[in-house]
């Protein structure tokens, strides 16, 4: 079998957002691509891979299948038993496969069933979106079925990211993953839910301005305006998402029924304990991942902000008191960080690095009933949304998620541009080694 770029060739089924990215720089970096999507999607992805030297289109994945060294499927996860199942048996013998899905579990379980036995297996994971530069983000390897020096070929391939390389088994890689993205989207997705069933987009309202606001509505925004089908297959086809995201609606609920039972001190005393179990002492003097003036930088609103407006910031103490009680340390999985989950992290740190504005959200919770409605609405959100992925039922994750998607759609251009100046000033800020 070639394994060099002048005798080898990879293979990509699934020509989406991800498989087109893929291809574009594989064959940038000089790596000969067969690809394809479903054969009705052929004629147009032909005409549009037209100029792009290196890359030839095919009609469907059996005839990728049969002449790729390294074949990757990068599919709807919730579809990859299916594909494999189709397109497994017409693997060129000898070769390695591997998988773009963001949960492994179902994953390597389809290649295992459906792979013939001299076939390897090395799958991967891009922990950024479609449109970040890969340079520096980090990409998971997972060496399932194959001799190192296949692993060694799959990473030369992929060398031309200038990623990360994180080696992993599958199982450490989805228990990191159900934090670091599922738990981070049943988060934001609950703060969309809240604001449109309190009909607001939040960014109009006075007490919606500065810097921790900034990201929360950008980063929400842009959830909306991606493909469910992402969301709601890491979510619920990961074993470990649904006892995460369990802990953080209990977490919600729990932290919220203090607050409007006015119990100051059994709140304080949760808050702050579950804060010096993530945050551990000694930590004081280190950078924080995100400062004030990188914040403030990025709103969606034309209020000036000057000081920022109190708020009980119910999602991030309920993302500590949940990590707090999973035993988890969040900086331990930067290994396995996304953009997004740097940016959540970020914002938690800069609240629970600092002493008064910590205290003044939990003073804010117990006397201020401004964000009460809002509360209520995001305690129902987390609630429903893990109800959602626990039942993994995916037309009703569609269905929750297409109706609040609707309701931001009008805002997704200027929310996409801000949101995207946003990602890469913050980015330069958070990547790992930076
Ligand atoms: N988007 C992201 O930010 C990231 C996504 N991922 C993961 O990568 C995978 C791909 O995601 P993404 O590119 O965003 O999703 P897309 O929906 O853009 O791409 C998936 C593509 O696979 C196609 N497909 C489905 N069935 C077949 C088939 N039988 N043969 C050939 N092609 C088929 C789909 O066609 P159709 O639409 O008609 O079904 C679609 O074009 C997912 O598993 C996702 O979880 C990983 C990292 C980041
Ligand atoms: O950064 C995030 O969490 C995203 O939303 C983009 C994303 C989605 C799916 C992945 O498997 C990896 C990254």
């Amino acid at each position: 079998m070639g394994r060099t770029k002048e005798d080898a060739s990879i293979g990509i089924i699934g020509m989406g957002d991800m498989g087109k990215m893929y291809a574009q720089r594989l064959s940038d970096a000089g790596w000969r691509i067969n690809a394809c999507d479903r054969p009705e999607n052929f004629e147009s992805l032909k005409q549009e891979f037209a100029s792009q030297k290196g890359v030839t289109i095919f009609p469907n994945g059996h005839l990728v299948s049969r002449i790729s060294d390294y074949i990757l499927y990068s599919v709807e996860a919730g579809a990859i038993d299916k594909v494999v199942a189709q397109y497994g048996l017409s693997t060129k013998v000898g070769a390695i496969v591997g998988g773009q899905t963001s949960c492994k579990a179902p994953e390597l379980a389809a290649f295992e069933k459906h792979l013939p036995p001299d076939v390897e297996i090395v799958s991967c994971h891009s922990l950024h979106g479609p449109k970040v530069n890969p340079q520096g983000q980090p990409l998971v390897f997972i060496q399932h079925r194959a001799s190192d020096e296949s692993l060694k070929f799959v990473e030369t391939i992929l060398s031309s990211f200038g990623s990360k390389h994180v080696y992993l088994t599958g199982e450490m890689h989805d228990r990191i993953t159900a934090d670091t993205q599922a738990v981070t989207h049943a988060a934001f997705l609950s703060m969309g839910t809240a604001w449109q069933a309190n009909n607001q987009f939040p960014w109009e309202h006075g007490r919606w301005v500065g810097g921790i606001e900034n990201v929360k509505i950008n980063i929400t925004l842009r959830i909306y305006s991606n493909k469910w089908h992402v969301y709601a297959g890491l979510a619920i086809l990961n074993p470990a998402a649904k006892q995460q995201i369990r802990q953080y609606a209990e977490s919600v609920t729990d932290l919220y029924k203090l607050m409007i039972g006015g119990q100051r001190e059994e709140l304080k005393l949760r808050v702050k304990a579950a804060g010096a179990s993530v945050f551990r002492p000694g930590s004081e003097g280190q950078d924080l991942l995100l400062k004030d003036e990188v914040l403030d930088r990025f709103s969606l609103s034309n209020r000036p902000r000057g000081k920022a407006p109190p708020n009980s910031h119910l999602s991030l103490l309920a993302i500590v008191d949940c990590w707090s009680k999973l035993g988890i340390v969040p900086y331990d999985h930067m290994i396995c960080s996304t953009p997004l989950f740097r940016l959540w992290l970020g914002v938690t740190e800069y609240l629970f690095r600092n002493q008064d504005l910590l205290d003044e959200a939990l003073d804010t919770a117990i006397d201020d009933n401004t964000f009460r409605s809002d509360d209520l609405e995001f305690t129902f959100a987390a609630r429903a949304w893990s109800d959602c992925v626990s039942f993994g039922d995916f037309e009703s994750y569609r269905h929750r998620f297409e109706r609040i998607a609707e309701y931001f759609a009008p805002r997704f251009p200027e929310a996409a541009t801000l949101g995207n100046e946003m990602m890469k000033t913050i980015l330069e800020k958070t990547t790992p080694n930076n």
